[in-house]
């Protein structure tokens, strides 16, 4: 292999079926090429045409884009990506199946050491899509794959070549703790093995991290071995973004050609920035790119990238104090059960006026017309002004960031901390990450309305944008840095951050950033950079949903910690009324514009799976009359904030989005959440439907159940639904039903409905309505999956705790790029 392949390309051909071209793409949304490439071969001199190897062409490296159903699921190629950006993924050699490539390719087709292997396996891979081979899922992906254990047995650890969803993971099934294939507890890095749970191939990344080989050190955790992943990296991304990193050679480990930083491999390690971490400053190369330096260097194969610098944001106090008002059913908050387990808990607040607030703050939340504290406030803000940890599950849309923004910033000032002043290396004292970047703008621009008129100044630095200019930004002073883990983590290695000032380091969707998509960076972040340790620094933790495998990681980074809940932890808020149609999959373009017809201009956000259905979807509603944009991790940030402002200000009224667009956003009058796909995970689906019905206004959410690919989902649908009294349908009562004692029960634990330190199950929450026949008593879900056998897939922990296995990437492969 040689370095060089960057710039020489090797020469392409198109072979039948199975075989394309040797190469990748031509950038922007040609099609990757690939070595497996193309199964439908009408299709191919449209997509290979202008091909390079990888580098300068586009993203492609070794291969395979899709065959060119929509979805671009088909086809593959032996690596996948992004072929042409919106893609799917090829596959080692993917036939027909609906796998993808190593990679998870893109948006859809997720990678895959092949679709094609899933022909193994044995099952029939009618979940193909959704299951990724090699890459998103694990060696065979999901749950079909190589050697998927089908029988059920999936709960035993370390079984199939690629199952999905189970502890083991064998290959690298996603979710897997352990995965075979060398997981990396098994390997000679075995003493990383906590971090990395994913096994198989690699938690992260696919091939590597912690499979073949592991790592040697904390850099290469995530890469070691074959790579740093075969496909992708840290999975990431939640934003999921395409999840950089890796290849053959692996973002940070070793592998095949990628050395410690750059990207190399088969694929670039560009992207994920959000989420994913290094991102696109680490772009690695082509095939045998060696990456290198890595982190700033943007190599070869970087073809879609812009210097962003972002706007200002606005200095008037109208702008900076908007906010969505309190809708109606505020007052009923105070009917949510709370509570709080850990030692020696202060007592809770009733009004902003006892929390002790200086002027400024009480002014600044005067200003924001906060009238009264929500429950997670009532409770979390005594907590935090008593200086201790903590880990706070409530409802979206209930509050949490002023939650943890304004005793933070009191703590400041009762501290009598300084403001920042001017310095090329700022020291911070308040550290808040989130998994994804419009999610850390969104947190931050609610930091300026709490710091408003005060000595202290916020600073956010997230991937897509000028480096330079978040560089300055940082450099005109930071008291509180608000970021996502990539571009801090750059910061930090050029040591333009330290952390050794921190005395609050905040994560919020905690959940997710603890989980393998994020979780060995947060690691990283919390151990290698001198940051006070626990019990030094406070820490708090925020999400709505907190299963009990990332409460047990949560609590290495917590001490002696108090566990707030409010509500359902998981569940859903009885604010947004929900609806599941069962739909066929060519019904739905039918049913979504009637619904449109009907919404008017009202905000409708739409959630696909995949990229490029996304971009589908935005532009053929467009051209029916209903103006639509979309939001997905393969546009540049610049497009990404655009579309956001565009529904905000309702110059589309519609967005189509992917899950970079689930957590977290707080857009007003959003007033329809549509899962035109439906996630894989239900603490997703929490997250997508929270999109509306915020801060007690009401909201609406459907769900289009295609009964062919959601029955995973069925039996905990069922569950949110109950919980949150909402009618279910028959239908789906039956799915769930049928789904009983199968691989789609979900697997114990995913559902925390407690503090994992208690003893009892549900705790005494008492909760709202005792569960479901499926849940049992109080507990949200203990009962609901342990049962059940299988860990079977579409249950694990949100975001694939196990990581994916060859390729996919832990952090998980259930949207476009998991
Ligand atoms: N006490 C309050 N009174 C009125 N509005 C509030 C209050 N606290 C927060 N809000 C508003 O409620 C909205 C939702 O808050 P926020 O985004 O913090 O919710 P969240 O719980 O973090 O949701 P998610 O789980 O989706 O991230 C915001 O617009 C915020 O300004």
């Amino acid at each position: 292999m040689s370095e060089d392949w960057d710039d020489e390309p090797p020469s392409l051909g198109v072979m039948p079926s199975f075989s394309t071209g040797f190469s990748s793409n031509g950038g922007a949304d040609a099609g990757g090429g690939g070595w497996g490439g193309n199964n439908s071969s009408e299709e191919v001199t449209q997509k290979f045409e202008s091909m390079t190897f990888s580098a300068k062409g586009g993203r492609g490296g070794f291969g395979g884009r899709s065959g060119g159903d929509e979805g671009g699921r088909r086809g593959g190629g032996f690596g996948g990506r992004r072929g042409g950006r919106r893609e799917g993924g090829g596959g080692f050699g993917s036939s027909d199946g609906e796998g993808g490539g190593w990679k998870n390719g893109g948006s859809s087709g997720g990678g895959g050491f092949g679709g094609g292997f899933k022909k193994f396996g044995d099952r029939d891979g009618d979940e193909g899509g959704e299951s990724r081979g090699f890459g998103s899922r694990g060696f065979g992906g999901g749950s079909n794959g190589f050697g998927r254990d089908r029988d059920g047995d999936g709960d035993s650890e370390g079984s199939a070549f690629g199952r999905r969803g189970g502890r083991g993971g064998g290959f690298g099934g996603r979710g897997g703790r352990r995965g075979g294939f060398g997981g990396q507890r098994d390997n000679d890095n075995g003493e990383d093995g906590g971090e990395s749970r994913g096994g198989g191939f690699r938690s992260g990344g696919g091939f590597g991290g912690g499979g073949f080989r592991g790592g040697e050190d904390g850099e290469s955790r995530r890469g070691g071995g074959f790579g740093g992943g075969f496909g992708r990296r840290g999975g990431n991304d939640d934003d999921q973004d395409g999840g950089g990193g890796g290849g053959f050679g692996g973002r940070r480990g070793g592998g095949f050609s990628g050395r410690s930083g750059g990207g190399g491999g088969f694929r670039r390690g560009d992207d994920n920035e959000d989420e994913g971490g290094d991102g696109e400053e680490r772009r690695g190369g082509g095939f045998g790119r060696r990456g290198g330096g890595g982190d700033k260097e943007e190599s070869g194969d970087a073809p879609r990238r812009e210097v962003y610098i972002p706007p200002a944001p606005a200095d008037d106090e109208g702008s900076i104090f908007e906010t969505i008002n309190a809708g109606i059913n505020f007052d009923r908050y105070d009917d949510i059960p709370v509570d709080v387990s850990g030692r020696d808990p202060p007592g809770n607040i009733t009004s902003f006026d006892e929390c002790g607030f200086f002027q400024t703050t009480s002014e600044n939340i005067a200003k924001c017309k906060y009238t009264r504290p929500t429950p997670v406030q009532k409770y979390s803000i005594p907590i935090i002004m008593k200086g201790r940890d903590l880990m706070a599950c409530a409802q979206t849309g209930s509050g949490k960031t002023a939650a943890f923004l304004l005793p933070s910033i009191t703590r400041l000032i009762s501290e009598n901390i300084p403001g920042a002043s001017r310095n090329d290396t700022q020291s911070p004292e308040v550290l808040i990450i989130s998994p994804t970047r419009e999610l850390t703008l969104q947190i931050y621009n609610e930091a300026r309305k709490f710091t408003h008129n005060s000595i202290y100044r916020p600073v956010v630095v997230y991937g897509g944008t000028s480096v330079g200019h978040q560089l300055r930004q940082v450099e005109g002073g930071c008291n509180m840095l608000v970021c996502t883990p990539g571009r801090l983590i750059d910061f930090l290695q050029r040591k333009k951050v330290l952390l050794d000032n921190i005395k609050i380091f905040i994560l919020d969707e905690a959940d997710r950033m603890l989980d393998m998509g994020f979780g060995p960076e947060i690691r990283r972040v919390v151990q290698d950079f001198d940051m006070p340790e626990k019990g030094k620094r406070q820490t708090l933790m925020f999400s709505a949903t907190f299963p009990e495998e990332i409460q047990q990681l949560a609590a290495d980074f917590l001490e002696d910690y108090l566990f707030l809940t409010v509500g359902r932890v998981g569940g859903a808020t009885s604010d947004i009324q929900q609806k599941v149609i069962e739909i066929g999959e060519y019904e739905r373009r039918d049913k979504l514009i009637e619904i449109l017809s009907s919404a008017g201009q009202e905000r409708v956000l739409v959630f696909v799976e995949t990229k490029r259905s996304a971009d589908f979807l935005a532009t053929s509603l467009s051209q029916s009359g209903y103006p639509a944009t979309s939001i997905h991790g393969d546009r540049f940030q610049r497009e990404r904030e655009e579309a956001l402002r565009d529904f905000r200000n309702g110059r589309a009224p519609v967005l189509i989005a992917t899950s970079v667009a689930a957590r977290g956003l707080d857009i007003p009058e959003v007033k329809h959440v549509i899962n035109y796909d439906l996630p894989q995970q239900i603490d997703e689906y929490v997250h997508r439907i929270g999109r509306t019905g915020r801060i007690g206004n009401k909201g609406l959410a459907t769900a289009f159940f295609q009964k062919d690919k959601d029955m995973a989902l069925a039996r905990s649908l069922v569950k949110i639904l109950t919980d949150a009294e909402q009618d279910v349908p028959d239908f789906l009562e039956e799915c769930a039903e049928s789904a009983a004692g199968t691989n789609f029960g979900p697997s114990g634990g995913q559902f925390a409905s407690r503090d994992i330190r208690s003893g009892g199950r549900g705790s005494q929450r008492g909760g709202r309505s005792g569960g479901s026949s499926w849940g049992g008593g109080g507990g949200f879900s203990d009962n609901f999956g342990d049962g059940g056998a299988s860990s079977g897939g579409g249950f694990t922990s949100s975001s694939g705790m196990g990581g994916g296995g060859g390729g996919g990437g832990g952090g998980g492969e259930e949207d476009e790029e998991w």
